[in-house]
């Protein structure tokens, strides 16, 4: 060790949660505060979505999704303060947010062939993350990181979640969010391949009733907590 200072082990968060829960904003934030790495996991299932919706795939027919997941290159960039995507080398940070791609992704990422390629992906960028890493998704704490140091499960009320989607949606109406919402939650929940799921070791935080920088401050607390060995 250089100059005998100690180095301060890298530390995993692996943040799950159904959609509108906070998990990007409060894990980007609390990433930023901490100097680690963020890696918004359904960022890349998005990702890999919209490639196969570019390139006319067949998304109801598995067998077809299966037989090119191994195709498209992603590359995520896990800075914090500029967090970014590219399929081929193509910038898609704008084109995954699409409607048609968000109604898609349930369907492209049940695909056990597609979870198993971007699952590589995930483990090998929280390896390279030198300080620690904030990796948000649906099966981080059960299925990628299994062993993270710390595992937080955020949940909100639907009308929470809802009016929190359609407030960024400018303008679109906030019970047809909420169903659609619902529905990708039904999706994701009940697929076999690690579907949508708290893990048994994880801190469940509801954040109907907190503001997002409560919630911040409590999962910076957490880690801290974990990394002073409480
Ligand atoms: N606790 C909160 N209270 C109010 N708004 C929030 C809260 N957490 C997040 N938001 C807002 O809700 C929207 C969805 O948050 P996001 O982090 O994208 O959720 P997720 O990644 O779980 O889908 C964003 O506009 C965000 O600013
Ligand atoms: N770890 C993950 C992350 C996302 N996903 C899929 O990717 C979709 C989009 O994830 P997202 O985090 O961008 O979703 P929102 O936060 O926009 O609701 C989810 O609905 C899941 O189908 C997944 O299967 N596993």
């Amino acid at each position: 060790m250089e100059n005998g200072a100690p180095t301060a082990k890298p530390v995993i968060v692996a943040i799950d949660g159904p959609s509108g829960t906070g998990k990007s904003s409060t894990s980007r934030a609390v990433a930023a505060q901490l100097g680690l790495s963020y890696l918004d996991t359904g960022a890349q299932y998005r990702a890999i979505t919209w490639w196969m919706v570019t390139n006319g795939i067949d998304l109801e027919d598995p067998t077809a999704i299966a037989a090119v997941a191994g195709k498209p290159e992603i590359i995520s960039g896990t800075d914090p303060a500029g967090p970014t995507i590219t399929v081929d080398g193509v910038d898609v940070a704008g084109p995954i947010r699409t409607q048609e791609v968000t109604s898609s992704v349930s369907a492209v990422s049940a695909v056990p062939e597609v979870r198993t390629r971007i699952t590589e992906l995930q483990r090998s960028l929280a390896v390279a993350a030198e300080r620690g890493i904030v990796v948000e998704g649906r099966d981080i704490g059960t299925t990628v990181l299994p062993d993270a140091d710390l595992k937080i499960f955020l949940t909100a009320s639907p009308e929470a979640r809802a009016a929190r989607r359609s407030g960024e949606l400018k303008g679109a109406d906030v019970n047809a969010t909420r169903e659609a919402l619902i529905k990708r939650d039904a999706a994701d929940s009940s697929r076999k391949t690690s579907p949508l799921a708290k893990a048994g070791d994880a801190v469940e935080v509801d954040t109907t009733e907190l503001t997002l920088a409560q919630v911040i401050e409590c999962v910076v607390t957490l880690v801290e907590e974990k990394r002073a060995g409480k």
